[in-house]
């Protein structure tokens, strides 16, 4: 759990510093005032990654030049600075570490719930290949550090593809990166998606009481050797200046009573599924890696009706952190009451007596 969290100069806020109990927090406030920044702090102190900005120097406050988060996550004191010109500096007990598998093994884990999930449903395979990275990526290191050289080593080859000038041994290095850490991705990625769909599947069926049935399946986009069809498809790579096969070409399939869900599903049957892919991710991560997540629920509950309200508060695990924003607190009926609340407004945050 995070048990405190301190900002310098993140997104709207120049300095913020908040004591966390076991139970979390609710962030109360207007819209456009600070609160999913609160929580993409907290993602990026735990996991290095924020969910909504595209580069670290969004994060910066305008008219500055560097920002500061740091907290206390799971008994590991986590402090990261970044700034463009000198880049991500990262501590754990108050020692630089240069790696940043070195600085993820403290090995927080978070679950991210937002209105935007819909894009699970909706929106192109990358949206999906994302959800599944940020799981395989808390499940285990190596996952991530063979995304990160699969992603280098793809956007090196991708690049002497297009040059018509490029060398075939140097085509060929590339491609034997891709081979090596595209099979452990590939791997790894078939295996979370079984666990996933019984997972999701389960949710899906206790929020529509039983009515419909959620699967998952995963289609690879390597074919059956990845060495072999990227040796087959390399003249076609060269016309169209990139690599056609891997696992950056995967999708993750979504059937709802057998039908594609991007296709067919309902605007409320799409929200449901959204919340089950997510609630499936915690359980994932609770399972295998024996703790339980940090849930961070971005004004996700104003949106739901009392029915899939109820069924997420059931389904998320008693005992774990959430921290939740929203901007009224119509809809808490009770449900969940023993959480601080704070008011925040033009990025400051106070507590709510
Ligand atoms: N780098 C930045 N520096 C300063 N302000 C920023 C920066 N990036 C975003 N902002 C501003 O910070 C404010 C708070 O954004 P945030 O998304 O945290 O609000 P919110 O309270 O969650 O709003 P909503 O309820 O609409 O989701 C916004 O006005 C946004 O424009």
């Amino acid at each position: 759990m995070i048990s405190q969290l301190r900002l310098m100069n993140f997104r709207c806020f120049e300095s913020l510093s908040l004591e966390m109990n076991a139970s979390g927090a609710l962030f109360v406030g207007d819209n456009a005032q600070g609160k999913t920044s609160i929580l993409e702090a907290v993602c990026m102190l735990v996991r290095l990654h924020s969910p909504r900005a595209g580069r670290n120097s969004h994060m910066v406050k305008f008219e500055n030049n560097e920002l500061g988060v740091a907290g206390s996550c799971w008994d590991s004191e986590l402090q990261i600075r970044y700034s463009s010109h000198a880049g991500m500096k990262l501590q754990v007990e108050g020692e630089p570490v240069d790696r940043q598998a070195e600085y993820l093994a403290a090995g927080g884990l978070i679950v991210w719930m937002g209105n935007e999930d819909i894009e699970l449903i909706r929106g192109s395979g990358s949206v999906r290949r994302r959800y599944l990275d940020f799981i395989g990526s808390q499940l285990s290191l190596e996952y991530r550090v063979a995304l990160v050289r699969y992603q280098r080593a793809l956007k090196s080859r991708n690049h002497l593809l297009k040059d018509q000038r490029s060398s075939q041994a140097e085509l060929d290095a590339y491609a034997q990166i891709l081979i090596e850490n595209g099979q452990l991705i590939s791997q790894q990625r078939s295996e979370m998606v079984e666990r996933l769909s019984e997972l999701a599947g389960d949710v899906q069926r206790s929020i529509s009481a039983g009515n419909e049935t959620l699967a998952l399946s995963y289609q690879s986009g390597s074919g059956d050797d990845l060495a072999e069809n990227l040796q087959m498809t390399e003249q076609r790579e060269r016309r169209l200046g990139q690599t056609v096969v891997g696992p950056h070409r995967d999708e993750l399939k979504l059937t709802i009573n057998g039908m594609p869900a991007g296709d067919f599903a309902s605007e409320g049957q799409q929200r449901t599924i959204a919340l089950a892919l997510k609630l499936a991710q915690g359980e994932l991560l609770q399972q295998a890696r024996g703790k339980l997540p940090v849930y961070l629920l971005d004004d996700i509950f104003g949106e739901l009706d009392t029915q899939r309200r109820n069924a997420v508060f059931a389904r998320l695990p008693e005992q774990a952190q959430k921290l939740i924003t929203t901007t009224n607190l119509d809809w808490l009926d009770g449900t969940y009451t023993e959480a601080p609340r704070y008011r925040v407004s033009s990025g400051v945050c106070e507590l709510i007596e």
